[in-house]
């Protein structure tokens, strides 16, 4: 059984991923880097070279190929649940946590440095503005899918061992 991470850019997932994963003696998986690797280019370059149709097919079967992983907390990406039946698979063969952070806070973490800005391709040479712009309107559209998750964290409750004990509360089976 794996743990899928759900969230916007910037909304935790690695930070999480990595600490919960050590917390659980879990592996920690972070999609967008299978993903280049199968590809052999960054995912900035998939998108710039192959376009965004590609790049959901390809993310959506590498998603799937996480069936083979046992006990891995996975760092989806920013769209992944929000294409194809990408949610509704994870739900079904998995765990998902919904990681729920404000748009300004997102603003906040996107813009702390040039690094954090640049890495992500979706907002790269944006203004604050029209940086908080798209977020809001990319969080109202993915709401509903992220919304599916069975977990909902927000900011302040991700501390991994808070996570791991509401999981093995609600969950025993799957922590013995
Ligand atoms: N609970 C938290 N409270 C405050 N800051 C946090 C928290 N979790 C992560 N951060 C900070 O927010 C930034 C983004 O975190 P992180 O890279 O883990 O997000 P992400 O969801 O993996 O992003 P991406 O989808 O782009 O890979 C980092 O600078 C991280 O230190
Ligand atoms: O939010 C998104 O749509 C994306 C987020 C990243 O994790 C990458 O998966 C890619 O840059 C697309
Ligand atoms: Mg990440």
């Amino acid at each position: 059984m794996n743990i899928y991470l759900i969230g916007m850019p910037g909304s935790g997932k690695t930070t999480l991923g990595k600490r919960l994963a050590k917390t659980l003696g879990f592996s920690f998986t972070d999609l967008d880097i299978v993903l280049a690797e199968q590809e052999k280019m960054p995912v900035t370059e998939i998108f710039a070279q192959k376009g965004e149709l590609y790049f959901r097919q390809a993310e959506s079967e590498c998603l799937k190929k996480t069936i083979q992983l046992q006990r891995s907390v996975i760092a989806t990406g920013g769209g992944t649940p929000c294409f194809f039946d990408n949610m509704e698979w994870m739900n079904a063969n998995g765990i998902t946590i919904f990681l729920d952070v404000s748009t300004e806070e997102l603003v906040k973490r996107l813009t702390i440095n040039e690094d954090a800005t640049q890495k992500r391709p979706l907002f790269a040479n944006k203004s604050v503005q029209e940086l908080r712009s798209s977020l809001e309107t990319m969080q109202t559209n993915r709401l509903p899918h992220y919304e599916k998750s069975q977990f909902r964290f927000l900011p302040h409750e991700t501390k991994p061992s808070f996570v791991a004990s509401q999981l093995k509360e609600r969950l025993p089976e799957l922590f013995k």
